[in-house]
């Protein structure tokens, strides 16, 4: 049987009376790119805050990498939270030492050449930065990583249309590999379908469809036509 990097079964959070996951139940194999879509409101930033250990279910088991999610876990993750701003001070280079000394499985090469192709200036301040520029500098830290699982929220928001799709370009050619299992969150879904060999549909905390892109793809047509059918 497949390995999961990430298992849910019915996973449920409350918050008052409203449902952030309602019942959630999933299963995403290793090694695959997956795009986690949906309305705004439908449960993303909450299911990758519980898979990180940020919050607990209320109900439901989780398991991340085969194990409860939790310190033990978070080792093997990188993790790019939603509205994201990085230390204002520092520089590109300084962030890229910061990393190598506290991010498990940092690369620093690697950090530097993607920092070259999304034309980041290694000596500017993360203060002096535009939204799209400090959303680059916050994407490199995490996928700079050599860890099993990354989980990236929302990481082109604020980057213009034409940087957006250059950097979908590069995520492409650098998570070709296979050996990582990478979850992206985005409303880009236009440019960010190319990334995705797998998706998940939520709505209202649950997931509503999930499977591999190509066969959605050839039952439903594009994710963009996917979305505008279902919600
Ligand atoms: N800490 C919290 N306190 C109260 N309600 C919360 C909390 N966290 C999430 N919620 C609610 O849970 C629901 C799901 O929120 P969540 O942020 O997970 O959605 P999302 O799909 O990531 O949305 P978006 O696309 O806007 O980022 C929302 O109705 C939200 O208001």
């Amino acid at each position: 049987m497949t390995t999961a990097a990430v298992f849910c079964r019915g996973v449920t959070k409350q918050y008052g009376q409203k449902y952030a996951l309602n019942g959630l139940e999933l299963f995403i194999p290793q090694g695959c790119t997956v795009g986690v879509l949906g309305p705004n409101g439908s449960g993303k930033s909450s299911l990758f805050r519980m898979l990180t250990g940020l919050t607990r279910a209320d109900r439901g088991k989780i398991e991340v990498l085969g194990k409860a999610p939790g310190w033990r876990t978070n080792k093997e993750i990188a993790y790019l939270p939603d509205r994201a701003r990085w230390y204002p001070d520092y520089t590109v280079n300084e962030s890229f030492r910061w990393g190598e000394n506290f991010l498990p499985g940092f690369e620093r090469e690697t950090a530097e050449r993607l920092a070259s192709f999304m034309k980041l200036d290694m000596d500017m301040r993360a203060v002096g930065m535009s939204r799209g520029q400090e959303a680059r500098l916050m994407l490199i830290l995490c996928i700079a990583r050599q860890v099993p699982l990354i989980i990236l929220d929302e990481p082109f928001s604020g980057i213009d249309v034409i940087s957006r799709e250059k950097i979908i370009e590069g995520l492409i050619e650098h998570m070709s590999t296979g050996e990582q299992t990478v979850l992206i969150s985005t409303h880009e879904i236009y440019e960010a379908e190319p990334l995705f060999d797998h998706v998940v549909f939520m709505n209202e905390g649950q997931v509503i469809l999930a499977g591999e892109a190509d066969k959605l793809r050839g039952k439903y047509g594009s994710m963009h036509t996917i979305l505008q059918k279902m919600y």
